[in-house]
Protein backbone atom coordinates (compact mmCIF):
# COMPACT_ATOMS: atom_id res chain seq x y z
CA UNK A 1 0.00 0.00 0.00
CA UNK A 2 0.96 3.06 -1.04
CA UNK A 3 2.62 5.14 2.32
CA UNK A 4 1.03 7.97 1.33
CA UNK A 5 -3.00 6.83 0.61
CA UNK A 6 -4.82 10.21 0.63
CA UNK A 7 -4.92 13.22 -1.78
CA UNK A 8 -1.22 14.85 -1.64
CA UNK A 9 -3.77 18.31 -1.98
CA UNK A 10 -4.82 17.15 1.85
CA UNK A 11 -1.39 16.97 3.98
CA UNK A 12 -1.41 19.57 6.42
CA UNK A 13 1.98 20.94 5.22
CA UNK A 14 0.52 21.74 1.83
CA UNK A 15 0.90 25.49 0.97
CA UNK A 16 -2.56 26.11 -0.93
CA UNK A 17 -5.40 26.81 0.78
CA UNK A 18 -7.85 24.39 2.08
CA UNK A 19 -11.78 25.35 2.46
CA UNK A 20 -10.77 25.37 6.35
CA UNK A 21 -8.13 28.07 5.49
CA UNK A 22 -10.01 30.43 3.24
CA UNK A 23 -13.17 30.29 5.99
CA UNK A 24 -10.28 31.12 9.17
CA UNK A 25 -8.26 33.09 7.38
CA UNK A 26 -9.79 36.16 6.95
CA UNK A 27 -10.13 36.30 10.84
CA UNK A 28 -6.40 35.94 10.80
CA UNK A 29 -4.89 38.19 8.33
CA UNK A 30 -2.82 41.16 9.52
CA UNK A 31 -4.89 44.78 8.28
CA UNK A 32 -1.79 47.21 8.09
CA UNK A 33 1.24 46.99 6.95
CA UNK A 34 2.65 47.58 10.82
CA UNK A 35 0.92 44.40 11.93
CA UNK A 36 2.56 42.27 8.90
CA UNK A 37 5.13 40.09 10.32
CA UNK A 38 8.58 39.80 8.64
CA UNK A 39 9.14 40.66 4.96
CA UNK A 40 11.04 43.61 6.01
CA UNK A 41 12.42 44.61 2.47
CA UNK A 42 9.26 43.98 0.63
CA UNK A 43 7.77 46.25 3.07
CA UNK A 44 9.57 49.14 3.62
CA UNK A 45 9.98 49.55 -0.05
CA UNK A 46 6.43 49.26 -0.45
CA UNK A 47 5.42 51.24 2.36
CA UNK A 48 7.31 54.29 0.42
CA UNK A 49 5.79 53.88 -3.06
CA UNK A 50 2.22 53.79 -0.66
CA UNK A 51 3.74 57.19 0.92
CA UNK A 52 5.03 58.71 -2.04
CA UNK A 53 1.22 58.39 -3.62
CA UNK A 54 -0.50 59.20 -1.30
CA UNK A 55 1.27 62.76 -0.69
CA UNK A 56 1.03 62.84 -4.74
CA UNK A 57 -2.94 62.01 -4.38
CA UNK A 58 -2.61 60.01 -7.17
CA UNK A 59 -2.81 55.89 -7.75
CA UNK A 60 0.84 54.51 -6.87
CA UNK A 61 2.26 52.29 -9.67
CA UNK A 62 1.44 49.06 -10.75
CA UNK A 63 2.75 46.17 -8.19
CA UNK A 64 4.18 42.39 -8.76
CA UNK A 65 4.30 40.25 -5.48
CA UNK A 66 6.19 36.84 -6.12
CA UNK A 67 7.04 34.19 -4.36
CA UNK A 68 5.32 30.86 -3.21
CA UNK A 69 1.73 30.44 -2.05
CA UNK A 70 0.87 30.93 1.55
CA UNK A 71 3.50 33.65 2.26
CA UNK A 72 1.39 36.24 2.07
CA UNK A 73 0.37 38.08 -1.14
CA UNK A 74 -2.93 38.63 -0.87
CA UNK A 75 -2.96 39.69 2.82
CA UNK A 76 -0.40 42.68 1.43
CA UNK A 77 -2.57 43.52 -1.46
CA UNK A 78 -5.33 44.18 1.30
CA UNK A 79 -3.62 45.87 2.86
CA UNK A 80 -2.37 48.48 -0.19
CA UNK A 81 -5.53 49.05 -0.37
CA UNK A 82 -6.39 49.41 2.98
CA UNK A 83 -3.34 51.93 3.31
CA UNK A 84 -4.89 53.83 0.24
CA UNK A 85 -7.82 53.67 1.46
CA UNK A 86 -9.39 52.35 -1.66
CA UNK A 87 -12.15 49.37 -2.36
CA UNK A 88 -10.66 46.37 -3.24
CA UNK A 89 -11.58 43.57 -6.35
CA UNK A 90 -10.03 40.34 -6.07
CA UNK A 91 -10.21 37.77 -8.97
CA UNK A 92 -7.43 35.51 -10.11
CA UNK A 93 -5.88 34.48 -13.56
CA UNK A 94 -7.83 31.10 -14.17
CA UNK A 95 -10.99 32.82 -13.76
CA UNK A 96 -10.47 35.21 -16.84
CA UNK A 97 -9.99 33.17 -19.69
CA UNK A 98 -11.51 35.80 -21.89
CA UNK A 99 -10.62 39.26 -23.18
CA UNK A 100 -14.22 40.16 -22.09
CA UNK A 101 -14.00 38.66 -19.06
CA UNK A 102 -11.20 41.36 -18.15
CA UNK A 103 -12.62 44.22 -19.93
CA UNK A 104 -15.87 43.54 -17.96
CA UNK A 105 -14.18 43.84 -14.86
CA UNK A 106 -12.06 47.01 -15.91
CA UNK A 107 -14.84 48.80 -16.95
CA UNK A 108 -16.43 48.90 -13.65
CA UNK A 109 -13.58 49.61 -11.65
CA UNK A 110 -13.85 53.02 -9.43
CA UNK A 111 -10.82 55.72 -9.33
CA UNK A 112 -8.53 54.42 -7.61
CA UNK A 113 -9.65 50.92 -6.93
CA UNK A 114 -6.83 48.19 -6.48
CA UNK A 115 -7.48 44.75 -8.59
CA UNK A 116 -5.78 41.98 -6.90
CA UNK A 117 -4.77 39.28 -9.49
CA UNK A 118 -3.74 36.47 -8.08
CA UNK A 119 -1.82 34.14 -10.44
CA UNK A 120 -1.36 36.65 -13.44
CA UNK A 121 0.85 34.23 -14.76
CA UNK A 122 -2.15 31.87 -15.96
CA UNK A 123 -3.96 34.64 -17.84
CA UNK A 124 -5.04 33.73 -21.20
CA UNK A 125 -3.13 35.48 -24.15
CA UNK A 126 -5.84 37.65 -25.30
CA UNK A 127 -6.65 38.90 -21.83
CA UNK A 128 -3.01 39.79 -20.99
CA UNK A 129 -2.57 41.68 -24.08
CA UNK A 130 -5.24 43.66 -23.20
CA UNK A 131 -3.91 44.42 -19.56
CA UNK A 132 -1.27 45.96 -21.42
CA UNK A 133 -2.90 48.65 -22.58
CA UNK A 134 -5.21 48.70 -19.37
CA UNK A 135 -1.96 49.52 -17.30
CA UNK A 136 -0.32 51.54 -19.47
CA UNK A 137 -3.23 53.88 -20.59
CA UNK A 138 -6.14 53.10 -18.16
CA UNK A 139 -7.59 52.40 -21.57
CA UNK A 140 -8.84 49.15 -23.82
CA UNK A 141 -9.83 48.35 -26.68
CA UNK A 142 -13.05 46.64 -26.78
CA UNK A 143 -14.11 44.48 -29.90
CA UNK A 144 -17.24 44.04 -31.05
CA UNK A 145 -18.32 41.56 -33.79
CA UNK A 146 -16.15 38.99 -35.74
CA UNK A 147 -14.34 38.70 -38.45
CA UNK A 148 -13.75 41.55 -40.97
CA UNK A 149 -16.57 43.64 -39.72
CA UNK A 150 -15.09 43.20 -36.32
CA UNK A 151 -14.55 46.94 -34.72
CA UNK A 152 -11.96 48.20 -32.20
CA UNK A 153 -14.59 50.73 -29.68
CA UNK A 154 -11.87 52.39 -26.94
CA UNK A 155 -12.94 52.56 -23.74
CA UNK A 156 -11.52 55.41 -21.33
CA UNK A 157 -10.90 53.57 -17.67
CA UNK A 158 -10.74 55.26 -14.35
CA UNK A 159 -6.71 55.38 -12.63
CA UNK A 160 -6.40 52.12 -10.51
CA UNK A 161 -3.68 49.99 -9.55
CA UNK A 162 -3.18 46.36 -10.62
CA UNK A 163 -1.61 44.50 -7.74
CA UNK A 164 -0.21 41.04 -10.02
CA UNK A 165 0.47 38.08 -7.52
CA UNK A 166 2.86 35.23 -9.09
CA UNK A 167 4.07 31.73 -7.78
CA UNK A 168 7.39 32.31 -10.56
CA UNK A 169 8.05 35.92 -11.57
CA UNK A 170 9.78 34.03 -14.42
CA UNK A 171 7.09 33.08 -15.82
CA UNK A 172 5.63 36.50 -16.98
CA UNK A 173 5.91 37.70 -20.44
CA UNK A 174 8.52 40.65 -20.01
CA UNK A 175 5.91 43.19 -21.46
CA UNK A 176 3.37 42.34 -18.50
CA UNK A 177 6.67 42.55 -16.16
CA UNK A 178 7.82 45.76 -16.99
CA UNK A 179 4.76 47.27 -16.89
CA UNK A 180 4.89 47.32 -12.80
CA UNK A 181 6.54 50.26 -11.55
CA UNK A 182 7.45 47.75 -8.28
CA UNK A 183 8.10 44.34 -7.66
CA UNK A 184 8.10 42.59 -4.28
CA UNK A 185 9.82 39.27 -3.98
CA UNK A 186 8.56 37.76 -0.97
CA UNK A 187 10.89 34.95 0.89
CA UNK A 188 10.09 32.02 2.81
CA UNK A 189 9.73 33.20 6.96
CA UNK A 190 12.86 32.78 9.61
CA UNK A 191 11.40 30.90 12.41
CA UNK A 192 11.32 33.65 14.84
CA UNK A 193 9.34 35.79 12.17
CA UNK A 194 6.54 32.80 12.09
CA UNK A 195 6.38 32.33 16.20
CA UNK A 196 5.16 35.86 16.04
CA UNK A 197 2.76 34.71 13.10
CA UNK A 198 1.75 31.85 15.69
CA UNK A 199 1.80 34.01 18.30
CA UNK A 200 -0.41 36.83 16.62
CA UNK A 201 -2.85 34.44 15.38
CA UNK A 202 -3.01 32.12 18.90
CA UNK A 203 -4.04 35.81 20.66
CA UNK A 204 -6.91 35.91 17.62
CA UNK A 205 -8.36 32.47 18.50
CA UNK A 206 -7.70 32.79 22.06
CA UNK A 207 -5.40 29.68 22.31
CA UNK A 208 -2.90 30.29 25.92
CA UNK A 209 0.28 29.26 24.14
CA UNK A 210 3.85 30.04 25.55
CA UNK A 211 6.82 31.68 23.34
CA UNK A 212 8.04 27.67 23.28
CA UNK A 213 5.04 26.41 22.34
CA UNK A 214 4.97 29.20 19.58
CA UNK A 215 8.72 28.19 18.10
CA UNK A 216 7.67 24.76 17.97
CA UNK A 217 4.54 25.34 15.73
CA UNK A 218 6.95 27.45 14.01
CA UNK A 219 10.05 25.14 13.44
CA UNK A 220 7.44 22.39 11.52
CA UNK A 221 5.91 25.34 9.60
CA UNK A 222 8.31 24.56 6.18
CA UNK A 223 8.62 28.66 6.67
CA UNK A 224 4.69 29.65 5.62
CA UNK A 225 2.40 31.23 7.73
CA UNK A 226 -0.46 29.88 5.79
CA UNK A 227 1.21 26.45 7.16
CA UNK A 228 1.62 27.57 10.46
CA UNK A 229 -2.12 28.91 11.39
CA UNK A 230 -2.76 25.37 10.36
CA UNK A 231 -1.03 23.51 12.08
CA UNK A 232 -1.99 25.61 15.12
CA UNK A 233 -5.65 25.02 14.65
CA UNK A 234 -4.48 21.42 14.76
CA UNK A 235 -1.92 21.74 18.03
CA UNK A 236 -5.53 23.74 19.39
CA UNK A 237 -7.65 21.01 18.83
CA UNK A 238 -5.40 18.48 21.08
CA UNK A 239 -4.19 20.80 23.72
CA UNK A 240 -8.74 21.43 24.26
CA UNK A 241 -9.24 17.37 23.91
CA UNK A 242 -6.49 16.16 25.85
CA UNK A 243 -5.36 19.04 28.31
CA UNK A 244 -6.18 21.86 29.51
CA UNK A 245 -6.26 23.65 26.00
CA UNK A 246 -2.93 25.58 27.54
CA UNK A 247 -0.09 25.05 24.53
CA UNK A 248 3.05 24.37 25.82
CA UNK A 249 6.48 22.96 23.63
CA UNK A 250 5.29 19.72 24.96
CA UNK A 251 1.62 19.51 23.93
CA UNK A 252 2.73 21.44 20.11
CA UNK A 253 5.37 18.74 19.80
CA UNK A 254 2.59 15.53 21.13
CA UNK A 255 -0.01 17.17 18.54
CA UNK A 256 2.21 17.29 15.68
CA UNK A 257 3.98 13.79 16.17
CA UNK A 258 -0.27 12.48 16.52
CA UNK A 259 -0.71 14.44 12.58
CA UNK A 260 2.97 12.77 11.49
CA UNK A 261 4.69 16.22 11.06
CA UNK A 262 7.95 16.05 11.78
CA UNK A 263 10.39 18.51 14.24
CA UNK A 264 11.13 20.35 10.90
CA UNK A 265 8.08 20.10 9.11
CA UNK A 266 8.44 16.66 6.88
CA UNK A 267 5.37 14.36 6.51
CA UNK A 268 4.54 11.13 6.13
CA UNK A 269 5.26 11.04 2.30
CA UNK A 270 8.03 13.36 2.44
CA UNK A 271 9.74 10.91 4.97
CA UNK A 272 8.78 7.79 2.94
CA UNK A 273 11.02 9.36 0.11
CA UNK A 274 13.83 10.33 2.37
CA UNK A 275 13.37 6.53 3.68
CA UNK A 276 13.27 4.84 0.66
CA UNK A 277 16.36 6.45 -0.41
CA UNK A 278 18.69 5.94 2.20
CA UNK A 279 17.11 2.60 3.41
CA UNK A 280 16.47 0.85 -0.28
CA UNK A 281 19.28 2.64 -1.90
CA UNK A 282 21.85 3.58 0.19
CA UNK A 283 21.55 7.17 -0.44
CA UNK A 284 21.50 6.93 -4.24
CA UNK A 285 21.96 7.77 -6.76
CA UNK A 286 18.66 7.11 -7.67
CA UNK A 287 16.44 7.35 -10.78
CA UNK A 288 12.75 9.78 -9.95
CA UNK A 289 10.83 6.59 -11.26
CA UNK A 290 12.50 4.21 -9.25
CA UNK A 291 12.14 6.04 -6.33
CA UNK A 292 8.53 6.57 -6.71
CA UNK A 293 7.93 3.22 -7.06
CA UNK A 294 9.59 2.40 -4.15
CA UNK A 295 6.87 4.37 -2.21
CA UNK A 296 4.10 3.46 -4.52
CA UNK A 297 3.51 7.11 -5.57
CA UNK A 298 3.62 8.39 -8.82
CA UNK A 299 6.66 9.91 -10.30
CA UNK A 300 4.92 13.28 -10.59
CA UNK A 301 3.81 13.30 -6.76
CA UNK A 302 7.33 12.41 -5.65
CA UNK A 303 8.87 14.93 -7.86
CA UNK A 304 6.25 17.70 -7.28
CA UNK A 305 5.13 17.23 -3.84
CA UNK A 306 7.87 15.94 -1.58
CA UNK A 307 10.90 16.68 -3.71
CA UNK A 308 10.92 20.62 -2.97
CA UNK A 309 10.94 21.17 0.49
CA UNK A 310 13.16 18.35 0.58
CA UNK A 311 15.60 20.19 -1.60
CA UNK A 312 15.12 23.23 -0.39
CA UNK A 313 16.12 22.00 3.32
CA UNK A 314 19.33 20.61 2.05
CA UNK A 315 18.28 16.80 2.89
CA UNK A 316 18.21 15.13 -0.80
CA UNK A 317 19.40 16.54 -4.30
CA UNK A 318 18.77 16.27 -8.13
CA UNK A 319 21.73 14.96 -9.86
CA UNK A 320 21.80 14.29 -13.61
CA UNK A 321 22.62 10.47 -12.12
CA UNK A 322 19.66 10.57 -10.03
CA UNK A 323 18.36 11.33 -6.82
CA UNK A 324 21.04 11.74 -3.93
CA UNK A 325 20.61 12.12 0.00
CA UNK A 326 22.76 14.32 2.23
CA UNK A 327 24.30 14.06 5.18
CA UNK A 328 21.45 15.98 7.01
CA UNK A 329 19.27 13.34 6.02
CA UNK A 330 21.03 10.39 7.53
CA UNK A 331 21.02 12.27 10.87
CA UNK A 332 17.85 13.27 10.34
CA UNK A 333 15.84 9.78 9.83
CA UNK A 334 18.64 8.40 12.61
CA UNK A 335 20.64 6.49 10.40
CA UNK A 336 24.03 6.18 9.63
CA UNK A 337 25.38 6.40 6.61
CA UNK A 338 27.55 3.94 4.62
CA UNK A 339 31.26 4.52 4.67
CA UNK A 340 32.79 7.42 1.80
CA UNK A 341 33.54 5.93 -1.32
CA UNK A 342 30.26 3.32 -1.55
CA UNK A 343 27.44 3.84 -3.81
CA UNK A 344 27.68 7.75 -3.90
CA UNK A 345 31.02 8.98 -6.32
CA UNK A 346 33.43 10.49 -4.09
CA UNK A 347 32.82 13.97 -6.24
CA UNK A 348 29.11 14.40 -5.31
CA UNK A 349 29.78 12.86 -1.68
CA UNK A 350 32.55 15.29 -0.64
CA UNK A 351 30.08 17.87 -2.29
CA UNK A 352 27.10 17.21 -0.65
CA UNK A 353 28.89 15.48 3.04
CA UNK A 354 31.44 18.68 2.96
CA UNK A 355 30.57 21.20 5.57
CA UNK A 356 28.29 18.66 7.81
CA UNK A 357 25.82 21.88 7.91
CA UNK A 358 21.87 20.61 8.04
CA UNK A 359 21.70 22.70 5.23
CA UNK A 360 19.45 25.78 4.25
CA UNK A 361 16.93 25.67 6.81
CA UNK A 362 13.99 28.56 6.13
CA UNK A 363 15.02 31.62 7.06
N1 LIG B 1 3.36 38.45 7.40
C1 LIG B 1 2.30 37.85 7.93
N2 LIG B 1 1.97 38.08 9.19
C2 LIG B 1 0.91 37.43 9.73
N3 LIG B 1 0.12 36.56 9.07
C3 LIG B 1 0.42 36.32 7.81
C4 LIG B 1 1.50 36.94 7.17
N4 LIG B 1 1.56 36.51 5.90
C5 LIG B 1 0.54 35.66 5.75
N5 LIG B 1 -0.15 35.52 6.89
C6 LIG B 1 -1.29 34.65 7.09
O1 LIG B 1 -1.15 33.51 6.26
C7 LIG B 1 -2.35 33.21 5.59
C8 LIG B 1 -2.09 33.08 4.11
O2 LIG B 1 -1.76 34.36 3.58
P1 LIG B 1 -2.20 34.79 2.11
O3 LIG B 1 -3.54 34.22 1.77
O4 LIG B 1 -2.05 36.25 2.04
O5 LIG B 1 -1.09 34.07 1.25
P2 LIG B 1 -0.85 34.10 -0.33
O6 LIG B 1 0.61 34.32 -0.54
O7 LIG B 1 -1.77 35.06 -0.97
O8 LIG B 1 -1.23 32.65 -0.74
P3 LIG B 1 -1.76 32.15 -2.18
O9 LIG B 1 -0.64 32.42 -3.11
O10 LIG B 1 -2.01 30.68 -1.95
O11 LIG B 1 -3.00 32.92 -2.49
C9 LIG B 1 -3.36 34.29 5.98
O12 LIG B 1 -4.24 33.76 6.94
C10 LIG B 1 -2.56 35.37 6.66
O13 LIG B 1 -3.23 35.81 7.80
Amino acid sequence: MSPYDSDPADRLVTPAADGEDQAVEAALRPRQLDEFIGQERVREQLSLVLQAARQRGSAPDHVLLSGPPGLGKTTLSMIIAAELGAPIRITSGPAIQHAGDLAAILSSLTEGEVLFLDEIHRMSRPAEEMLYMAMEDFRVDVIVGKGPGATAIPLELPPFTLVGATTRAGLLPPPLRDRFGFTGHMEFYAPAELQRVVHRSAGLLDVEIDPAGAAEIAGRSRGTPRIANRLLRRVRDYAQVKHDGRVSREIAAQALDVYEVDARGLDRLDRAVLDALLRLFGGGPVGLSTLAVAVGEESETVEEVAEPFLVREGLLARTPRGRIATAAAWRHLGLTPPAQGGRIGASAQSELWGDGSDGGKAG
